[in-house]
């Protein structure tokens, strides 16, 4: 069999990390920190393409690693329009809507937009990205939201959702599309969805303010009292949305999006770090418990993952609410990087389809 060379990129908020894998093994693993400082100069996240691009070419460099010699590059890709799961290559209609931040700002955006520009330095010039946080496999009655005006959509971290619910089947030796499952991404945002037999056929919108609150982002919140601060006078839309996405949840509580730190303040005696952090778990049980009325009860396993799922702390509380609707399984971490590489390495063996972005989108 080949060997193939794979370059894997994920930008999110406040790191990019990349891998270069040999088939399924990864020979370089890196995270390159951006502080806010850094970040704060650029005005809209598309603005940071050059500078993270050619951070991830030092990086590559340092490591002694020739680009050229790469088979491919796939990246976590964007709020593009709502598509299935699968991978896609990148063309001018996806770099289009990646440029004009189509469905949103979200530091994915840049993951489409640099592979694309890097493998014009590799022979077979190609770029994909795999299962983007824009996975639309929602069933209908689930887009409707309330007024018509704002339907719901699918935005989740589809990647990492997919990339566990294919291992857990594995490790049952079943295929995904036999299953029932709730999974829940613990991350800077928090996504749970409802995979039904393959498809997350209910999710909240982890990013723009639905379900529980996260280290990052406020999750709910009252359409009306947040639509009186609006006019208010008080607030420009940049000030709302920070409260939203960027600076609600633990930090607005807390100061902090780290679970690490209000673990050891917790440990330190800090009572309010222990009421916000249990009131975080409590909003993700109740979500929990929607999704597994969504699969009308019928759920063969609840899986927490993320990096928030390294903390026992954080698990067990969940657990404790959740436990009597399924046995509860923890994938902690994020397993984006070897999901981007497996499907690269699907592509290049020729075991999955690629699928095109324009023409899905132009019908
Ligand atoms: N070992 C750990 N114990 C507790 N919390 C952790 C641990 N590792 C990471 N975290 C927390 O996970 C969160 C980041 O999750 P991650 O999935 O990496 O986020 P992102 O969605 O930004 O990729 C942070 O709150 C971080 O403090
Ligand atoms: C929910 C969409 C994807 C997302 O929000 O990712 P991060 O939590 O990594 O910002």
């Amino acid at each position: 069999m080949n060997d193939y060379l794979i370059l894997v990129i994920n930008p999110g908020s406040t790191s990019t990390k990349i891998a270069i894998y040999k088939n399924e093994k990864p020979i370089i693993v890196e995270t390159i920190k951006h502080t806010m400082k850094e970040l704060l100069g650029f005005k809209r996240v598309t603005d940071q393409f050059n500078f993270r691009k050619e951070l991830i070419l030092e990086q590559i460099k340092r490591c002694g690693f020739d680009i050229e010699t790469l088979d491919c590059i796939v990246a976590r890709g964007g709020l593009l329009r709502p598509i299935p799961s699968g991978i896609y290559e990148i063309d001018n209609l996806m770099l289009e809507d990646l440029n004009a931040n189509y469905l949103g700002e979200h530091a994915s955006n840049l993951g489409g937009l640099i592979a694309y520009d890097l493998a014009k330095s590799i022979p077979i010039r190609k770029a994909y990205i795999a299962d983007p946080v824009v996975v639309d496999e929602l069933w209908d009655i689930a887009r409707i939201s309330g007024h018509p005006k704002i339907p719901r959509v699918s935005i989740f971290h589809a990647l990492n959702h997919k990339a566990v619910a294919r291992a857990y089947a594995n490790s049952l030796g079943k295929d995904y599309n036999q299953l029932n499952l709730i999974i829940v991404h613990l991350g800077g945002g928090i996504s749970v969805a409802a995979h039904k037999e393959g498809r997350v056929i209910d999710v909240n919108n982890g990013l723009n303010g639905e379900g529980p609150f996260s280290p990052e982002r406020s999750g709910g919140l009252t359409t009306l009292d947040i639509s009186k601060l609006c006019f208010s006078g008080n607030y420009s839309f940049n000030e709302i949305k920070q409260m939203i996405v960027g600076s609600g949840g633990l930090i607005a509580y807390l100061g902090t999006n780290s679970v690490i730190e209000i673990e050891e303040r917790i440990n330190s005696g800090d009572n309010k770090a222990l009421e916000v952090l249990e009131a975080m778990c409590y909003q993700v049980a109740k979500e929990v418990g929607a999704m597994a009325v969504v699969l009308g009860g019928e759920v063969d396993s609840i899986i927490l993952t993320g990096g928030i799922a390294y903390s026992s702390l954080v698990t067990d509380l969940i657990k404790k609410r959740v436990s009597f609707l399924a046995p509860v399984n923890i994938y902690p971490g994020e397993n984006e990087l070897e999901a981007l590489a497996l499907n690269g390495l699907r592509v290049l063996r020729g075991e999955a389809r690629v699928l095109s972005y324009s023409k899905l989108i132009s019908g």
